[in-house]
């Protein structure tokens, strides 16, 4: 197989399998290629995903290293999709009753929901995890995108206890957009014990579903090693009761008799 084969077949399987450990034989015996020939393929493919921006190839050396792709993001690019999102939500015509804003046909959209999966699987493309956790039902689609980038599987909080999960754990807990007491279940089988997890969804308001999640993860004894909402707004009668986490859009100011809608890039873009 000629190195131009090669490098398109080793691409290919680097994309397939992000932050996979790929030992050096494996790709000798695919393409029965000089292990010399293969480790100047990978330099190859290294030094262009870094020069677009989407990623390196980090090499784990000893007898049971190999490489490992770890997915990136160009910041730039990733600030250009968010300015373009601003763009779309600030229109009068979404918002909604209580101060709301329709986010719904974005997270309908595959090509918003990739790049925002692509941009926080830049935010957490170090972070050693087990599972991407959301609450249903806005965070699912976000979760899977953040799941596909960093290839960690999904966990989706209920909540409504349902015969078909089995036994759950649950708790309660208020949520600020809707200022009532709600319950959140999880079943007892979906996380193993000491997993680390990364809390995903779509919106934040008085943060009361992100914490209802915080606690439900302490009943698993996981780790909560990040927490990515795509929108935060402020409450203004509530102080936000979540304090660590990744915001890509921020709903600075929402005004129903006006119309009056200001929407400003999240803390992700503080940095
Ligand atoms: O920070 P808080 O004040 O708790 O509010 C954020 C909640 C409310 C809203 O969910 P809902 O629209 O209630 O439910 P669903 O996602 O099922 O549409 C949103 O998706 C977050 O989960």
């Amino acid at each position: 197989m000629k190195r131009s084969e090669r490098i398109v077949a080793m691409t290919h399987h680097f994309k397939e399998n992000p932050r996979k450990l790929i030992s050096l034989p494996y790709f000798v015996d695919s393409f029965q290629a000089a292990k010399s020939s293969v480790s100047e393929d990978i330099d190859i493919i290294d030094e262009m995903f870094q020069s677009l921006g989407i990623g390196r190839i980090e090499t784990t050396a000893g007898a049971s290293g190999g490489v490992r792709y770890i997915p990136d993001f160009n910041h730039d690019q990733g600030r250009q999709f968010i300015d373009r999102l601003i763009h779309v939500l600030e229109d009068p015509n979404r918002i909604l009753p209580g101060g709301y804003v329709y986010m719904s046909d974005i997270l309908g959209d595959y090509n918003y929901i990739r790049e925002t999966g692509k941009v926080f699987g830049a935010a957490f493309k170090d972070v050693d995890l087990d599972y991407i956790v959301t609450v249903a039902t806005k965070g699912i689609p976000l979760a899977y995108a953040v799941a596909e980038v960093l290839n960690v599987p999904v966990v989706i909080i209920r909540r409504d206890p349902k015969v078909t999960e089995g036994s759950t754990v649950s708790i309660n807990y208020v949520s600020g957009s809707s200022r009532k007491i709600q319950t959140m279940a999880l079943a007892k089988r979906s996380i193993q014990e000491e997993s680390n997890v990364l809390l995903i969804d779509d919106f934040m308001k008085a943060g009361g579903t992100i914490k209802g999640m915080e606690n439900l993860m302490q009943e698993f004894n996981a780790t909560v090693k990040g927490i990515a909402v795509l929108a935060e707004a402020e409450d203004e009668d509530e102080e936000r009761r979540v304090e660590d986490y990744v915001s890509l859009l921020k709903i600075q100011e929402v005004n129903e008799r006006s119309g009056a809608i200001k929407v400003i890039p999240g803390n992700y873009f503080n940095s």
